[in-house]
């Protein structure tokens, strides 16, 4: 054999023996994919990853539903982050939706891919699941309780270049973490919990006020909504000076003026559940502490009425007496604010807590007393300010001659937003509705309730901020912690 036979004999030697080793790898393949289980397919590709990991330019993190039997965090946000990502090529979507949800969910089924990119980097996304029976019949078939006792386990794989590891654990999945976050937020509906029986009962929160359908003179709402901002974005802040997360907001104001309406608007703005309180179906200050701790975070704590809600002027003589136990527990308002500025606070976080009354000066002054309430806000008649966004709420117009004649009866009578907002209702047809008002507020006039108290330009009336000693410490050194 000359030295060029023996060179074209060797090579087809070394191609065949790799197209034999191709070939069985392939086979290889096919028999772990078609007739291995799920699992031990896994440990095989990640045992023959592990081995020859080192060649690849891949990284892949595998991201679990539970670790150690806890649900795993990232898990959780993964999924919902990637139902944003879902596109057309997906062959098999999963969808679902639960009373919570507003929308229908898509998200990946078992094995498909998705890829995701993020700052130009791709990331390819696989949910995987196995499902394994562990053989034992539950009995009746129904929602919960399967005939079988199947189990479930899933885990995400993410892989991109190994190069991205970094950015990945510091950027991505943090980024991943803050994403999910603000979905659930967006997509939940919010509840409104009323107690009765010593425990709450949640319905759909459908209260349509906003911000800007709040009829209110215009730098008090600008000073509510930059309170409310503020105090949303600065949970480090109340971390580091060690305060519990949460602010209080006292609402008062005669009937009709808007003071439910603001906190219907403040949920809706903040995405935060109403506890409405019922104190009156509150019998011991045990009973109240039960109900306080078993409120989410993220939620507003109203106590509408606070003047009337408990018979708060008994409260001393309860405590004279010391014999009888059940009776000494009874609800009170040192209990309340008790309870509200010790344990309650340190329980959790995001809390914003409402009381309301159509009263302020008939209210105990252990609530008035500075640093209780964060914000005293005055819901006052309905001036030409409130007028205007009213008008324009019910028949969306800004200007009209008949403009100038109810601005100054408004700003000689009192009438409420409620009653202003009854006469814009009555008729679709502008001029009925703005004849109707004058008419109302000509009576008014005629009746003679002059409007003396009217401060819609008053603010300091307004609105009484009760500025906490920290805070005034840290405007004055002008940082901002949020
Ligand atoms: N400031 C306002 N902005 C917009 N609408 C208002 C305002 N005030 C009152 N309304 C209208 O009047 C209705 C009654 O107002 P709301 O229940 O908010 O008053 P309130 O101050 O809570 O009264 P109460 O003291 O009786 O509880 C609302 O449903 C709304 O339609
Ligand atoms: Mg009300």
């Amino acid at each position: 054999m000359d030295s060029q036979t023996k060179a074209v004999e060797s090579t087809k030697k070394y191609l065949t023996t790799a197209v034999s080793i191709v070939g069985s790898a392939m086979v290889a393949r096919t028999i772990v994919n078609q007739y291995l289980p799920n699992e031990l397919r896994t440990i095989i590709f990640s045992a023959f990853h592990h081995r020859f990991g080192w060649f690849s330019t891949e990284h892949t993190i595998v991201i679990k539903e539970t670790e150690n039997l806890t649900s795993n965090e990232l898990y959780d946000a993964s999924s919902t982050y990637l139902q944003t990502r879902i596109s057309s090529n997906i062959r098999r979507l999963r969808a679902s939706k639960n009373k919570e949800m507003k929308s229908i969910i898509l998200s990946l089924d078992d094995g498909e891919e998705l890829v995701d990119d993020f700052q130009g980097i791709n990331y390819k996304w696989q949910l995987k699941i196995t499902k394994e029976n562990h053989g034992r019949n539950l009995g009746r078939k129904n929602d919960e309780n399967p005939s079988w006792d199947f189990s479930s386990t899933r885990w995400f794989t993410v892989t991109f270049h190994k190069k991205y590891k970094d950015v990945t654990l510091d950027s991505y999945l943090p980024h991943i973490l803050e994403k999910a976050k603000e979905i659930k937020v967006a997509d939940r509906r919010l509840k409104l919990y009323m107690n009765e029986y010593g425990s709450w009962s949640p319905i759909d929160l459908q209260h349509p006020a906003t911000f800007e359908t709040l009829a209110m003179e215009a730098d008090l709402k600008k000073t509510v909504l930059e309170d409310l901002t503020r105090f949303i974005q600065r949970k480090e802040y109340y971390k580091k000076i060690g305060k519990a997360w949460k602010r209080g907001y006292l609402l008062f104001g005669p009937p009709g003026t808007g003071k439910s309406t603001l906190i219907g608007a403040m949920a809706n703005y903040l995405k935060f559940d109403i506890y409405d309180l019922n104190l009156r179906e509150v019998r011991t200050n045990s009973e109240l502490n039960r109900l306080l701790v078993r409120m989410k975070n993220k939620s507003l704590l109203v106590i509408e009425d606070i003047d009337c809600s408990i018979d708060f002027k008994n409260r001393n003589k309860n405590k004279k007496n010391e014999t009888n136990k059940s009776r000494n527990d009874e609800i009170s308002l040192s209990g309340l604010l008790n309870f509200i500025d010790g344990l309650w606070s340190t329980s959790g976080e995001e809390r914003i807590i409402l009381f309301t009354t159509n009263y302020k000066e008939k209210l105990d002054p252990a609530l008035l007393r500075p640093g209780r309430m964060d914000m005293h806000i005055n819901m006052g008649y309905c001036g030409p300010n409130s007028f205007r966004i009213l008008v324009y709420n019910y028949h969306a117009i800004d200007e009209h001659p008949m403009f100038e004649e109810i601005e100054g009866l408004l700003k000689e009578v009192e009438a409420t937003p409620a009653e202003v907002a009854e006469q814009l209702m009555r008729s679709d047809i502008v001029d009925v509705a703005l004849e109707g008002l004058i008419q109302l507020l000509q009576g008014k006039r005629n009746k003679g309730q002059g409007n003396k108290g009217n401060g819609e330009d008053d603010k300091d009336e307004k609105l009484v901020l009760v500025e906490k000693e920290e805070e005034r410490l840290e405007s004055s050194a002008g940082g901002s912690l949020s």
